[in-house]
């Protein structure tokens, strides 16, 4: 049997395939195996979750950051950025519209502002105020992205409401990992995850492609993502940003980044796997769904004045960025929205609260 039909065969009969297999088809180019690749993603991603598929709304309440990561716009050395913080009342409201127009959970982002990474002026304290008020309001599940924050005040977030956790490593190639998050500690973002999955909260594990990276990376970082016991696991291709050091690497091609959703989906067939909007927004979701993601990210109000984080502005304004506006695309797959039982229901499962095992569709 040819080396794709193995692979193919194996994962669709969960049995385990090896890095060797794994990077073979990190590789493919060719498009009639790429297709036949995401054909066996996609017939994975329905035996765990039909065609449902998580939709989540995305507030980045602050852009300040004290860090100066290569690859970001929002790094502190950038003086041409949108800079903007949000007031706690501004954030409760646009995470309300959110939970109105019908996403599953809201998604709290900030760079590493030190008006809230502080415990000076109650900083750390404002942080989880806004965490509480906006499961006060919305009651919807809360995922919390504010960098690498002490373990009390992770404890102090979880209490709030905030069910996830999300902090990129982006790669676990530590030498790619200092030349991208200057200054910024491998093991004390690492650890952060596991103190967060220590406090039974869900983690969430990030990849960044295009940035120098290479196969053997990927490799690693999915035996990472193992051993850290991620729920949701990502990758998005790197978006240059003018007055970044990384702006001259150029754009890169989003096949790669296609390729590693669908053999994430090969790998952990149970998680959850982003399509965000936040790379190539509305255009970029219907590959990426293809590909087996089964969450759609970066869901922006357009009225609120927010940001995205690769893509600032792209289909913002324009509401392609909306449950409305990717919808159709969801249809267009063969997909529908979850309902938010569907949602509560699997983290429930996740989270052990005694809700039922196994996948969402009997
Ligand atoms: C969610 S944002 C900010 C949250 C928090 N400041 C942090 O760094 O964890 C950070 C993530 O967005 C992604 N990102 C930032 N700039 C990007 C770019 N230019 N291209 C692609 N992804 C980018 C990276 O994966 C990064 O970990
Ligand atoms: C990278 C962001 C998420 C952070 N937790 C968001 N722009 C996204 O693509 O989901
Ligand atoms: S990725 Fe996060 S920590 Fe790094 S510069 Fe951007 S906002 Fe700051």
């Amino acid at each position: 049997m040819a080396n794709l039909d193995k692979i193919l065969y194996k994962a669709l009969h969960n049995i385990p395939i090896t890095t060797e297999e794994i990077r073979y088809l990190l590789k493919l180019t060719k498009d009639s195996a790429r297709e036949r690749l995401f054909a066996t993603a996609r017939v994975l991603r329905r035996r765990y979750f039909g065609d449902k598929v998580f939709l989540y709304g995305f507030v980045y309440f602050s852009t300040y950051c004290r860090n100066d990561c290569t690859f970001c716009y929002y790094r502190k050395s950038n003086q041409d950025c949108i800079r903007y913080r949000k007031t706690t009342r501004e954030i409760v409201d646009i995470a309300n519209a959110l939970a109105e127009s019908g996403v599953h959970l809201i998604d709290l982002t900030m760079g590493e502002d030190p008006q809230y990474l502080s415990r000076s002026n109650e900083g750390y304290e404002q942080l989880v105020k806004i965490v509480k008020l906006v499961k006060q309001k919305t009651n919807l599940p809360i995922m919390i992205s504010p960098g690498v924050v002490p373990k009390d005040v992770l404890k102090k977030l979880k209490q709030a409401g905030a069910n996830w956790y999300a902090c990129y490593q982006e790669t676990h190639n530590r030498r790619l990992y200092d030349r991208l998050r200057l200054n910024q500690s491998y093991d004390e973002r690492w650890a952060a995850k596991i103190f967060a999955k220590t406090i039974g909260m869900l983690v969430e594990e990030g990849l960044l492609v295009g940035v120098g990276d290479c196969i053997e990376d990927a490799v690693q970082s999915f035996g990472e993502m193992r051993k850290l016991g991620a729920e949701q696991v990502r990758t998005m291709s790197f978006v240059p940003q003018k007055g970044t050091p990384l702006y001259a690497t150029g754009a890169v091609n989003d096949y790669y980044e296609i390729n590693t959703i669908a053999v994430m989906r090969l790998v952990f067939p149970d998680k959850l796997i982003p399509a965000s909007l936040d790379v190539e927004g509305i255009q970029g979701l219907k590959e990426r769904l293809d590909a087996g993601a089964n969450v759609v990210t970066s869901i922006i109000p357009p009225e609120a004045g927010l940001a995205g984080v690769s893509q600032s502005t792209l289909d913002i304004c324009e509401g392609y960025r909306t449950v409305p506006g990717v919808t159709p695309v969801l249809e267009e797959c063969g997909l529908t929205p979850a309902t938010l039982a569907e949602y509560r229901d699997w983290l429930a499962n996740k989270l052990g609260n005694g809700a039922k095992e196994g996948v969402m569709c009997e």
